[in-house]
């Protein structure tokens, strides 16, 4: 798997050192609310992981999963829930955990389909954020890391559903795209 790699765009350490910061910061701005991180599958899944053991709260957390309908949906903004979440949201501060904010197609959708059910306050926490890429406004209350327009696997991401299982954040070989 790791002669796959081209580079690494974000090692090990980076990572853990950042979501080190990312939860004290998250634990002090959450202080003495009711703080619900939701999950988006499947690329968020070890950031979270990480992420809520980082945050010194009684927390909750609930996942939905979200697929694009077709080839030209990042373009169209139509996105299909898989897995809706299983929390009634009213009385809940959400703070929404993604891997990545790239055109922004995803985020925006799920935004206002959660605002829509009236909790107490949403936010966005992305580990990555590709601005270069961007189609729609979002705007993210907490980013890990920006990133240039490379597309980029490791730590969740995958690239046709393999490599989530990397440590780090890489860059994959050309060839590798056309195996
Ligand atoms: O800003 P956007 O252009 O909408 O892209 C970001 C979305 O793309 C990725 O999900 P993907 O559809 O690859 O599913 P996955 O999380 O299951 O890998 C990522 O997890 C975000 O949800
Ligand atoms: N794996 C992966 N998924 C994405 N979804 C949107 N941008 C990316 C990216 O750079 N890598």
């Amino acid at each position: 798997m790791k002669d796959d790699v081209l580079k690494t765009l974000i090692g090990e350490e980076e990572l853990k050192e950042r979501v080190r910061e990312l939860g004290e910061q998250i634990t002090r701005d959450y202080q003495g609310k009711n703080l619900l991180l939701v999950s988006v599958l499947k690329g968020s899944i070890a950031f979270m992981a990480d992420l809520m053991r980082a945050i010194d709260l009684p927390l909750s957390i609930d996942f939905m999963a979200v697929s694009s309908y077709g080839a030209g949906v990042k373009t169209s903004g139509v996105v299909k829930i898989i897995k809706d979440l299983d929390i009634d949201l009213k009385g809940y501060d959400l703070l929404i955990v993604e891997d990545i904010l790239d055109s922004g197609m995803t985020l925006s959708y799920i935004m206002e389909m959660l605002e829509a059910r009236e909790p107490s306050s949403v936010k966005i926490c992305t580990l990555l954020d590709k601005p270069e890429r961007r189609q729609v406004s979002v705007a993210p209350a907490y980013v890990g890391f920006t990133v240039p327009d490379e597309f980029v696997i490791g730590y969740g991401l995958d690239y046709d559903e393999k490599y989530r299982n990397l440590p780090y954040i890489g860059v994959l070989k050309p060839e590798v795209y056309t195996k």
